[in-house]
């Protein structure tokens, strides 16, 4: 009779992920176990994995354990380590509403990009329980300047770099078809601006305020959406309509619509940025240990 290691499988705008509830970090997820986990004909099947530790169990968060309870070990679906996921905090934060590990309200994450703030707003009345938005401080985006361009085999495109913690290339195009069917990473110039990879964003007006996008990420390919994307990209759209909060003393808000849904993204006159979307958890179930045992 074969062990079993609980998962759960959920999704923030469609941007989906394999939990891993291991309180104690006794699990050894390699970049195999996690590529495994989420091949989508051989495996359970995901952009990424969220695996979900104790701070004080983790050696990467043990210095954040007195400020989050959780940490969330995030992983693409390459096995590769990124710093942040927003989308990730959205889920990770309802995974542990429904686990009973927080309620409603303020909720502090520990990531590989520090504590992020999330907050689990009330259901609404006559909802199921667990299906309020959720909101993420995201922190401040860093624009380091530098002329960037991306490239597919359907053209080449100016892009913007900006950091949420992870690395993001934000191209205003006029149609999302530009970015043809993004199978592979765009090329990006010069080949030293991003050394350890980049997400790229493709970006259409859709009105005031109102964008739509396409994103390629570093480590998971084409996904239906991308937090820290949609952050990245308000923030360009931003400066590009010459809205500066920290200029003006006022909140901006942009609606970015994404393959898998929409969020709502306003940066504050402090530069930090809100994220505000929907979390949901799908399905429980179990992994066979001898199976991961066998992929790892
Ligand atoms: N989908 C995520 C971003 C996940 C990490 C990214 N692929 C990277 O390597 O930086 C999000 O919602 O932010």
């Amino acid at each position: 009779m074969s062990t079993r290691i609980a998962f759960l499988k959920g999704h923030g705008t469609e941007n989906d992920f394999v939990i891993v509830p291991d309180p104690d970090n006794a699990l050894d997820l390699s970049p195999r176990t996690v590529a495994a986990l989420c091949d989508r004909r051989a495996g359970i099947g995901a952009d990424g994995v969220l695996h979900v530790v104790r701070s004080a169990a983790h050696p990467e968060a043990r210095h954040l354990a007195d400020e989050a309870e959780w940490f969330m070990d995030y992983r693409n679906a390459d096995g590769s380590v990124a710093e942040m996921c927003g989308n990730g905090v959205r889920v990770f934060a309802r995974y542990l509403q429904r686990a009973g590990h927080a309620g409603e309200g303020d909720l502090p994450i520990a990531t590989r990009g520090g504590v992020k703030h999330a907050h689990l707003a009330k259901d609404e009345p006559g909802a199921e329980p667990g299906t309020g938005p959720v909101t993420v401080a995201m922190g401040r985006a860093a624009l380091p300047g530098g002329d960037v361009t991306v490239a597919t085999a359907h053209g080449t495109a100016p892009a913007l770099h900006v950091n949420m913690g992870n690395p993001h290339a934000v191209a205003f195009v006029a149609d999302l078809a530009d970015a043809g069917e993004l199978l592979s990473a765009p090329a990006v110039t010069p080949a030293g601006a991003y050394p350890d990879g980049v997400n790229v964003e493709y970006v259409v007006d859709r009105g005031p305020g109102h964008v739509a996008m396409r994103v390629h990420e570093r480590g998971s390919g084409e996904t239906r959406s991308c937090g820290t994307g949609a952050c990245a990209v308000a923030v360009a759209a931003a400066r590009r309509d010459g809205a500066d909060p920290a200029v003006t003393g006022s909140p901006v808000t942009y609606t970015v619509d994404l393959p898998g849904g929409r969020l709502v993204i306003t940066e504050y006159p402090d530069g930090s940025v809100d994220m505000t979307g929907p979390a949901v958890i799908v399905a429980e179930g179990e992994i066979d240990a001898e199976w991961l045992a066998g992929v790892s």
